[in-house]
């Protein structure tokens, strides 16, 4: 994959990443926000209903405790058949009436089990005993419980069914010391009060009441209410702890509700599980009444997701313009640079200059890369030139090796025969011909052997010397093998090819050649010439001068022969 792309995934990685924690992190403040300040609206709303719905409750649970705390109905109580005693009771009991809100009363006595009552229409001014309770009658279960379980204060929600109300019972034990003389106590219309209480404006937040036991007293759903809590066993109570969905949740509201009766009247807060979505739960415990009052924050309807669309917008938006912003600032400083680097490198393998593709002005890493790369372009190609200079030198050297004899420094005899051939080519053209002259220095092995090899080796160079200073620039001189040299003369004339055949003779002989010890090495030469015409074969040409050095030769040394022209 390609730098760009590669680039650009990791740089949307990376931003969605970092988009997905901002959203993460901004959820949990504005969650935390939203529950400090949910809690906080709560505690208020507990201390406004406090004072406005459950005051009337406290208020009716005051007037029971104070009327369980009558002297009159102590008395009475402890001798029922009294009927001065029980005229005396029954009239601080009707007084209470006109107090209790409910304008009702009742008193139930353990020992003969009889039940006193008077409603708000005065329906039993005189008649005031109702019935005599039985402890196998489950309807009258709730007196033997209150008596059984010695708590002062009984709260017991019943709905009366005739009257569509839901009533709260207050019952408070009248007692003696430890002696348990009845209960007393009247009851509360609650209909209004759930109400107000439980019905909330906004959706997603739900109140529940509920006693020590965790038995629910009041709900907005009324099928959540344990009504007639006190005459039913711990299993058949609808409680709080049904409400959750897990075992670990409820002993962490075990420990909450711990916190909160130490705490009254303050927010305990608690994350809950119910019904499989994340609620917060905040519980505060009312005294005056033993309630719990939990009120359950349901976060996936007050924040739903929804709540976070602009920001995802937004988000989206910063995300897609910080990628071009990115995108054209890495194509701006890295990628078409490296373009550029890659076309000079292009340039630079085939050998060409590359300031016309790489830009002198960019500053920064990348400039300095780009600009150590032009010095070392030019470096490349400055020794790439010196070493084909290098090269072509040498190969000329190599040529000249080829073709030269290396003891003389004139041509040997590949040299020679390719200058004889070229000349050979042009002979037809050049009715006049060229010259060949062909020497051989005479009893050459008698200096070897006498004065050394390397006398002899002087002796050649000094010829070849004599040779060169005699011919023209135009005239070639090889050194033919061994003693034997052969001259290519540009000439048409016979008789300049004599004289020179001569003149050589006479300058070898006379040229002073001296070895290491300074002997004179006794030198001289014998040569035939022939002459090149048009229709003559190259060997012909040669076979002619040969011929004529043979004469030169035989006939003494020291001496010149021309060759005898051989005519077709
Ligand atoms: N020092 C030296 N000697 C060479 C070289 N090449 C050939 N020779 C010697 O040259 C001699 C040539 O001898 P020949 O041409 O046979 O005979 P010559 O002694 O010259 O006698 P004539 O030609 O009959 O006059 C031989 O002794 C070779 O060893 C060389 O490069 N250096």
């Amino acid at each position: 994959m390609n730098l760009k792309p590669r680039f650009l995934l990791l740089t949307a990685l990376l931003m969605l990443l970092s988009g997905l924690a901002i959203w993460l992190f901004s959820q949990k403040i504005v969650l935390n926000v939203l529950q400090e300040s949910a809690l906080r609206q709560f505690e208020t709303q507990v201390k406004l209903e406090k004072e406005r719905s459950l005051q009337p409750i406290i208020r009716e649970v005051a007037l029971a405790r104070q009327l369980a705390d009558s002297q009159i109905l102590r008395r009475w109580a402890k001798d029922e058949n009294n009927e001065e005693k029980k005229q005396t009771a029954l009239a601080e009991l009707e007084s209470y009436r006109n107090n209790f809100s409910d304008h009702s009363y009742f008193v139930a006595l353990p020992d003969s089990g009889n039940y006193y009552h008077n409603n708000a229409s005065n329906e039993f001014a005189n008649d005031q005993y109702r019935y005599t309770l039985r402890a196998d009658n489950p309807n009258d279960r709730w007196f033997y419980s209150i008596i059984e379980q010695n708590r002062d204060i009984h709260l017991n929600v019943n709905p009366d069914i005739p009257l569509k109300v839901t009533k709260l019972w207050i019952d408070v034990l009248l007692r003696d010391g430890d002696q348990i003389l009845g209960v007393v106590g009247t009851g509360l219309d609650l209909t209004t009060f759930i109400q107000q209480f439980t019905t909330t404006p906004e959706p997603g937040i739900n109140n529940l009441f509920f006693d020590h036991e965790g038995a629910i007293q009041v709900s907005e759903d009324i099928s959540q209410i344990d009504f007639a809590s006190i005459t039913k066993d711990a299993s058949e109570h609808k409680t709080i702890w049904q409400q959750l969905d897990n075992e670990a949740q409820r002993a962490e509201l075990e420990h909450i509700l711990q916190t909160a009766r130490s705490r009254p009247d303050q927010v305990v807060s608690i994350h809950v599980e119910r019904n499989g979505s994340d609620q917060l739960a905040g519980v505060v415990y009312l005294p005056e009444v033993d309630w719990f009052v939990m009120t359950l924050l349901d976060l996936d309807i007050l924040l739903p997701l929804s709540t976070f669309n602009e920001l995802f917008l937004l988000a989206g938006v910063s995300i897609f313009i910080a990628l071009l912003l990115f995108n054209l600032a890495l194509n701006r400083y890295v990628l078409k640079p490296l373009r550029q680097l890659e076309n000079g490198i292009e340039q630079l393998r085939d050998g060409q200059p590359v300031n016309n593709v790489i830009p002198q002005h960019i500053h920064g890493d990348i400039g300095r890369i780009m600009s150590h790369f032009s010095s070392m372009a030019s470096e490349v190609l400055k020794s790439r030139e010196r070493l084909e200079i290098r090269v072509r030198q040498r190969t000329e050297e190599l040529e000249q090796l080829t073709y030269a004899d290396p003891v003389t420094g004139l041509l040997n005899r590949r040299g020679m025969m390719e200058q004889l051939q070229q000349q050979m080519k042009q002979l037809p053209q050049n009715p006049g011909g060229f010259g060949i002259l062909w020497l051989d220095l005479d009893r050459f092995k008698n200096i070897n052997d006498q004065y050394g090899h390397a006398a002899g080796d002087l002796a050649l160079k000094a010829t070849a010397q004599i040779i060169q200073d005699h011919i023209r620039p135009d005239d070639f001189a090889c050194r033919w093998g061994g003693d034997e040299f052969l001259l290519l003369i540009n000439t048409d004339q016979q008789f300049l090819l004599d004289q020179l055949g001569r003149r050589l003779c006479a300058a070898i002989q006379k040229h002073e050649i001296r070895n290491d010890l300074n002997e004179i090495l006794p030198l001289s030469i014998s040569a035939g010439s022939s002459r090149a015409m048009a229709g003559q074969s190259l060997n012909e040409i040669l076979a002619t001068a040969d011929q004529a050095l043979y004469e030169a030769k035989a006939s003494g040394r020291h001496r010149y022969c021309p060759g005898l022209i051989t005519s077709h």
